[in-house]
C-alpha cells in the first residue's frame, strides 16, 4: 500500500494554498485504485459516503466501493441522475436524507465521485449535512479535473438561474485519476477544454499555444499530454484561488465567457452543456473586447480558431433570442447595484473587468457570431 509520500512522490501534485484549509490536488493515472489506502493511512472521519451521478456509478463508483471495503473503510454509495437537470435542491435534499437513514454522523466523510455536477452537488452537501462534513473531490470528467473539484465552489441551480444557491466549501483533497476519462464521451472532453481554453484566454499565453499545438492529443488521451494539461489549469486556478477565495476581486477572472455563457446554457434549458456555453461565451465576449478596441484582432481569430480545432461552438445557436439573452444578463447574479461587470479579454492571457459595456454593442457581438464565417 501507498503512504502519501509515495502518492506525491509518483504522481503530479499541486497545492491550493489557503492557509488551515490548504490541501493538495494529485493528479495521475491510476490513482482511484489508491485512495483506499491513502484514506486508511490518513483517515478524515470514521465511514465514507460516495455521492455520485448513476453513470459514475456503473463505470467506477462500484470498482471504488469495492477498493474502499478490501482497505477496510466503511463505505456507502448514493447515486442520483445524471446531468445538469439534477443540479438541484431537491437533489441535496434527498442525498441528506438518505444519509441520515444510513446513520451517517458528523464524522462521515463525502466523496464526490464524478463530473462537475456531483462535484457541485457532493460538494454542497457536505458543506451543510449536520452543519458540514469533509468533503474528498474524485473529479471523473475533464471540467472536474481542470476547474470544478478545485477551488470550493459549491451548489445547485434555481429554475431563475445557475448556480444561485450555493457555498464556498473547499475539499480537504483531490485526486484526480486521469485513467478516469478514458470512458468519458468525446463529447465531455470538450466540454473540459472548453474551460482550459478560457485559463489559456485569461493567464497563459503558453497553455494556449499548447492547446493549439497537441490540442489533438489530448482528444486522443495521450497521458503525458492530459496529466500535464490538467496540471497546469490546476496551477492557475490553485493561484487565483489562493489569492482571492471569495471571489472579492481577482478571482472573477474565472467568469471569463460565463457571463454569456451561463445566460446561453439558461436559455437553452441547459440541453447546451455547460463548457460548449462558455466556448460561445468566450467567442461573444472576443467580438465585444475587439469592438471595443481592447482585443487584438489576430488574437480573436486564434481564439476562433482554437474552438473550432477543438471541436466546440462558437456560435449562439439560432433558437435563443438576442433578447432573451440581453434579459437573462440583466439579472445576472453577479450585477452590483443594477450593473453587470464583464470580464474582457486584452488579448491572450490578459483580462479587463468592467462594468461599462454598451448593451447595443453586446446584443451586436451576440448576433455577429451567429453570422461569422
Ligand atoms: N464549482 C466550480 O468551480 C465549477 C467549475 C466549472 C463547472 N462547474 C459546473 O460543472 C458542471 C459541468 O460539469 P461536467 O461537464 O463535468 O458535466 P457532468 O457532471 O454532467 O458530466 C458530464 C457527463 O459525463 C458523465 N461522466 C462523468 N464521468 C464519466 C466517466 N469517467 N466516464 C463516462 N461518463 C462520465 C456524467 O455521468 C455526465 O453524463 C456544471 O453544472 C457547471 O456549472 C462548476
Ligand atoms: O471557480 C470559479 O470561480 C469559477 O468561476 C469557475 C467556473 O468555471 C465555474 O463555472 C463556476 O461554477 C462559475 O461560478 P459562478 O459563481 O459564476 O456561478
Ligand atoms: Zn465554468
Amino acid at each position: 500500500m501507498k503512504t502519501m509520500g509515495d502518492l506525491s512522490a509518483a504522481w503530479e501534485r499541486v497545492r491550493v494554498e489557503l492557509g488551515a484549509a490548504s490541501y493538495d490536488i494529485l493528479i495521475g493515472p491510476g490513482l482511484l485504485a489508491e485512495v483506499g489506502g491513502d484514506l486508511r493511512e490518513r483517515p478524515l472521519g470514521h465511514r465514507y459516503v460516495v455521492v455520485t451521478d448513476e453513470t459514475v456509478a456503473d463505470y467506477l463508483g462500484a470498482d471504488l466501493e469495492r477498493l474502499l471495503r478490501d482497505e477496510g473503510l466503511r463505505v456507502d454509495l448514493l447515486s442520483f441522475p445524471a446531468g445538469e437537470a439534477s443540479k438541484h435542491m431537491g437533489t441535496v435534499v434527498d442525498l441528506a436524507r438518505r444519509m441520515v437513514a444510513l446513520g451517517c454522523d458528523r464524522r462521515s466523510v463525502v466523496l464526490a465521485l464524478g463530473g462537475g455536477v456531483v462535484g457541485d452537488v457532493a460538494g454542497f452537501l457536505a458543506s451543510i449535512y449536520m452543519r458540514g462534513v469533509p468533503c474528498i473531490q474524485l473529479p471523473t470528467t475533464l471540467l472536474a479535473q481542470v476547474d470544478s473539484s478545485v477551488g470550493g465552489k459549491t451548489g445547485v441551480d434555481l429554475p431563475e438561474g445557475k448556480n444561485l444557491v450555493g457555498t464556498f466549501y473547499q475539499p480537504r483533497r483531490v485526486y484526480a485519476d486521469i485513467g478516469a476519462l478514458a470512458s468519458l464521451p468525446p463529447a465531455e472532453l470538450r466540454n473540459g477544454l472548453a474551460e482550459v481554453v478560457k485559463y489559456g484566454m485569461i493567464r497563459s499565453p503558453e497553455l494556449f499555444a499548447l492547446l493549439e499545438a497537441r490540442g489533438r492529443e489530448i482528444l486522443d488521451l495521450e497521458p503525458e499530454t492530459v496529466a500535464e494539461v490538467v496540471a497546469r489549469s490546476c496551477r492557475i486556478k490553485a493561484e487565483v484561488v489562493a489569492a482571492d477565495e471569495r471571489e472579492g476581486g481577482l478571482r472573477r477572472i474565472l467568469n471569463f465567457g460565463h457571463t454569456v455563457g451561463h445566460a446561453v446554457e439558461a436559455a437553452s434549458d441547459y440541453r447546451l452543456p455547460h463548457g460548449s456555453a462558455v466556448a460561445v461565451g468566450m467567442a461573444v465576449i472576443a467580438r465585444l473586447s475587439v469592438e471595443m478596441g481592447l482585443m487584438p484582432p489576430a488574437d480573436e481569430a486564434r481564439l476562433l480558431a482554437l474552438l473550432d480545432a477543438l471541436g466546440l461552438p462558437r456560435r449562439v445557436p439560432d433558437g435563443i433570442e438576442t433578447g432573451h439573452l440581453l434579459e437573462l444578463l440583466r439579472h445576472d447574479k453577479k450585477a452590483d447595484a443594477g450593473r453587470v461587470h464583464f470580464v474582457l479579454s486584452e488579448g491572450i492571457g490578459a483580462t479587463r473587468i468592467t462594468p461599462e459595456v454598451d448593451e447595443a454593442a453586446l446584443a451586436g457581438a451576440v448576433d455577429a457570431t451567429r453570422s461569422a464565417p
